[in-house]
């Protein structure tokens, strides 16, 4: 099942959270939700999974519609929300029965289902203590069993390995990449290696809109055109951030954190701006005490992007 999401928009107030978004997930994609905090990423899923209503635009899951649809959507779509409401009171296994009893799945398969979801999730050892019992871990397993309970084409999970220890976040991502194989998955997360690792491609939004869309290569590589130094400038009372950005060949210049006189400069695409670096401070007199190429990571695309 494709997901088509058109103009879509929602404004809190006078915010808008999400501004006029559009992609296509094909059938079987894993794909990652990219973004800083208040990004507009849960609000994205949120209107995604019909738990909202868009301010405009539009969402298609093959032929259904977030604007008519919704109830048949809700029933093709497993959702994790961001920070996993579950009825603690409850045991694991009565928790998943009343869950597959509002989704609608049928009697006779809920025994069938509930042994599945505790198998794929891990969850037996744990089968019958009560969610308030659980570790945050295993209480995210949970969510992600109830997210899957109805057997849904689409997953969305909202942020699902926050506060898992390290160990549970290599088999929450296992699992997720055992589930892409048959489905297909949006999940969102501010951690880049956590994308990488299982996503077919990234989505990296920024104040409510798509400011890239690839695989963590081509992201990369649509960076690594811009080379990237770093430079150190001895050049007493002098505007160095300026004078470097003045450079014909310079696309942006930042100071680098706690290090005094110390520049990350990145170059305009396919262009170096090392000689240029160079006679800028032999002309003004300063000293160059360093300069220092870099590999493009996934992260300097990123906070490029989203700076
Ligand atoms: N119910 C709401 N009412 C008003 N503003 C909201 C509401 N929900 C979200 N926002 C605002 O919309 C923006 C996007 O929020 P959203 O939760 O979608 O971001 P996010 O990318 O999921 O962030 P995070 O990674 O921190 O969870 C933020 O500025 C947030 O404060």
């Amino acid at each position: 099942m494709s997901i088509v999401v058109e103009n879509l928009t929602k404004k809190y107030g006078e915010q808008k959270a999400v501004n006029d978004i559009s992609f296509k997930i094909n059938t079987g994609e894993v794909v990652g939700f990219l973004g800083p905090n208040g990004a507009g990423k849960s609000t994205t899923m949120k209107m995604i999974t019909c738990y909202m209503a868009p301010t405009s635009g539009d969402v298609r899951l093959d032929e259904l519609s977030i604007l008519n649809e919704q109830e048949d959507i809700k029933k093709k779509i497993g959702y994790l929300p961001e920070n996993n409401p579950l009825y603690t009171d409850m045991a694991i296994v009565d928790y998943l029965r009343f869950c597959a009893e509002i989704q609608g799945v049928s009697k006779a398969k809920i025994p069938s289902r509930i042994g599945d979801m505790i198998d794929m999730c891990g969850l037996e050892r744990e089968r019958h203590k009560k969610i308030s019992e659980l570790s945050k871990g295993y209480r995210q397993r949970v969510g992600l069993a109830q997210a899957m309970i109805h057997d849904p084409e689409i997953l969305i999970l909202d942020e699902p390995t926050t506060g898992l220890d390290p160990n549970q976040i290599i088999e929450i991502r296992k699992l997720i990449k055992k589930l892409g194989k048959e489905k297909t998955v949006i999940l969102s997360s501010h951690i880049l290696s956590e994308v990488e690792a299982t996503c077919d491609r990234i989505l990296i939004i920024n104040r409510g809109r798509i400011v890239a869309d690839g695989t963590s290569d081509t992201l990369r590589s649509q960076a690594e055109g811009k080379e990237l130094l770093t430079v150190k400038i001895e050049a007493a009372d002098a505007d160095v951030k300026k004078a470097l950005l003045g450079l014909a060949s310079v696309e942006t210049v930042e100071p680098v954190e706690g290090k005094a006189g110390f520049f990350s400069v990145r170059s305009k695409p396919d262009v170096s701006s090392r000689k240029e670096v160079f006679d800028l401070c032999v002309s003004k007199k300063w000293y160059l005490l360093e300069m220092t190429g870099h590999e493009t990571k996934l992260e300097d695309v990123f906070r490029e992007l989203t700076n």
